[in-house]
């Protein structure tokens, strides 16, 4: 029997981002896992026109409950939607819903954020470090809670190399910045913002950092653990492999390379491209949970969520087995046949850009303009290219992150709980994983049908023979005007025909010899 699948029977578990990609992974496990566990609170807002109880029925009844309907046939009345928005005070909660969930919660795991890499930097506080407060403040008033389990993220520190499992500070206090924010007005949160950010990338990994100042500042005697993922891919193996939802870290970048629309990429490909699949991050979440609450370690331990230093794999070993992949099963309607290269120099990525992404976009809105329609593709082109120059910096550097406190709880599981909540990610292999992760992204976030392969390699092949021929045309015009305009041109295509008529002569008689 597992004692962590045992652990989570009989309790009630609140979870924030529920409905965000790792959030409904993490009820898909422990409603597998722990089906006799006594309820799950989630903190839900109304979205896209759906209300709270319309979006979990959605979650409920996704391809990614199938297995939990068979083990835990009364999911729906274990799940309690409380409305809550993260952006108000006290998160709008009702009196009477606050109230139970203070009394009766024992595990919080705190998985909302914005993960944008462009947000405004008060919009990235409300949520990634005030919002940790306010419920930091309410996890306080639990007498029942057990573990508070907080999900940031491994680049919380990437303007360091070797990042170790701890809470390293920010130079500006947290409470400083969110105290002046209630104040200053947009323009001048702008200006400063990048002064702030210092050598980070974004308010997304800043306000990340500070979220976990937050967390240690406000832990009280309060049982805490810190999770920090790298960059979350689909799942490994369950509830089945290669399941995915949205187009965060890689699977908006793998779209488009199948599509046809990134042809070249700024990368470097010996860099360490740090996925970790999502199952796995559950897995880890789920164990710190249980050894949070029975072993309650005396400080806030802090577990890297890493696949670098124990079974590294590069940009450059994933790109070729993404684009290997689509050879096999490619996506359907491409625009251009899918084909990649790394490049590392700013030129040759400006140029790239130009000629790959600009230009046949330019011709294709061109193209469409003619027939009547609405020119889009430049539009497209220049969001994507704007997505992937956010995420260059990912791609252009390798980070070492220790992993002394994941290994020691991998020790301290029993067997059989290493089974159930795997988080070994030596045994990732990455080309199968890989290969896995892009059909996902066709079968569960495009929803193409696989019949539609047969289809899709005509489609590709037609794309082939327009591109040949497309060349050949565009080197006939160029040889055409270099002829017009110079004699040496003209010599060598004098050459050129003389030589070919002269062996198409001598092949003939040859031939008519024989006879
Ligand atoms: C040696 C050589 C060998 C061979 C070479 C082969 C080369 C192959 C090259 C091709 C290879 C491809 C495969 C390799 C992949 C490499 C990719 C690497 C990615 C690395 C990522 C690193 C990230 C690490 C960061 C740390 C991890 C974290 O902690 S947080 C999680 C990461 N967060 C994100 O990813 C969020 C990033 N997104 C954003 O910030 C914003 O979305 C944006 C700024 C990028 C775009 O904003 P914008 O306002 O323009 O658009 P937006 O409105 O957001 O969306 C546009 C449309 O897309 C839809 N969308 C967006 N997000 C989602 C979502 N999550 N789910 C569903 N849909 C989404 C959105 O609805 C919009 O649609 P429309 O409304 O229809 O327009
Ligand atoms: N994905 C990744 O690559 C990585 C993620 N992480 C961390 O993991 C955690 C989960 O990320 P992930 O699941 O990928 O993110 P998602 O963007 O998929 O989910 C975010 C969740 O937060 C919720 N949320 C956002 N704003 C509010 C609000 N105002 N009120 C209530 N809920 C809100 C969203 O709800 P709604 O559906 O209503 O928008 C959603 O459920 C985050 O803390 C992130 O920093 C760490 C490393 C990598």
């Amino acid at each position: 029997m597992s004692m962590i699948a045992a652990f989570y029977g009989g309790k009630s578990i609140l979870i924030t981002g529920a409905t965000g990609f790792m959030g409904k992974v993490l009820m898909e496990k422990l409603f597998r896992t722990s089906p006799d566990l006594k309820v799950i609170y989630i903190l839900v807002r109304p979205k896209a026109g759906q209300t709270l109880q319309q979006r979990v029925f959605q979650i409920l009844n996704s391809k990614l409950f199938e297995k939990v309907k068979e083990v835990c046939p009364n999911v729906h009345e274990k799940i309690r939607a409380i409305y809550a928005d993260l952006n108000q005070n006290d998160f709008g909660i009702s009196k009477e819903d606050m109230q139970e969930l203070l009394s009766c919660t024992n595990i919080i795991f705190h998985c909302a954020a914005t993960v944008r890499f462009d947000d405004t930097l008060r919009h990235a506080v409300q949520l990634n470090v005030t919002a940790t407060q306010q419920l930091l403040l309410m996890a306080s008033q639990m007498p029942k809670l057990e573990a508070f389990i907080h999900i940031s993220t491994a680049f919380s520190n990437c303007n360091l190399k070797h990042i170790d499992e701890v809470i390293y500070p920010c130079p500006v206090e947290p409470k400083k910045i969110i105290d002046s924010l209630e104040w200053l007005d947009d323009a001048i949160i702008d200006e400063i913002t990048p002064k702030l950010i210092g050598d980070r990338p974004n308010t997304y990994t800043y306000t990340k950092a500070l979220g976990e100042m937050v967390v240690q500042q406000e832990s009280g005697n309060m049982n805490i653990a810190i999770i920090r993922p790298s960059i979350v891919g689909a799942t490994w193996q369950e509830p089945f492999p290669g399941w995915v939802d949205n187009l965060n870290g890689p699977s908006g970048l793998i779209i488009a390379a199948g599509k046809g629309f990134l042809r070249a990429i700024k990368a470097t490909p010996m860099a360490v491209a740090d996925l970790i699949p999502v199952d796995t991050v559950v897995n880890l979440t789920l164990a710190v949970g249980w050894y949070t609450a029975v072993h309650r370690p005396k400080s806030t331990l802090v577990y890297h969520c890493t696949s670098g230093n124990l079974n590294p794999c590069n940009w450059g070993k994933m790109g070729f087995q993404v684009l290997a992949t689509f050879e096999k099963i490619p996506l359907e309607r491409a625009f251009r046949r899918p084909y990649a290269d790394f490049t590392t120099n700013n030129f040759t990525t400006q140029y790239r850009n130009a000629v790959s992404h600009r230009a046949p976009a330019i011709i294709y809105d061109f193209y469409l303009r003619l027939t009547g329609r609405k020119p889009r593709m430049t539009k497209v082109m220049n969001r994507l290219l704007r997505t992937v120059s956010m995420m260059e910096y990912f791609i252009n550097r390798s980070w070492e992150w220790s992993t002394y406190n994941t290994e020691m709880l991998m020790s301290e599981l029993s067997p059989e709980d290493q089974r159930v909540f795997n988080f070994d990610v030596r045994q990732l292999n990455w080309l199968e994983y890989i290969e896995n992760y892009v059909l996902g992204v066709k079968k569960y976030l495009l929803k193409e049908d696989m019949a539609g392969i047969p289809e899709a390699k005509q489609h590709l092949k037609r794309l082939r023979n327009i591109h040949y021929l497309f060349n050949t045309a565009l080197f006939l015009i160029a040889w055409r005007l270099l002829i017009a305009r110079s004699q040496m041109a003209r010599n060598v295509w004098f050459f050129i025909v003389s030589f070919c008529y002269k062996f198409l002569s001598y092949f003939r008689a040859s031939s008519t010899l024989k006879v």
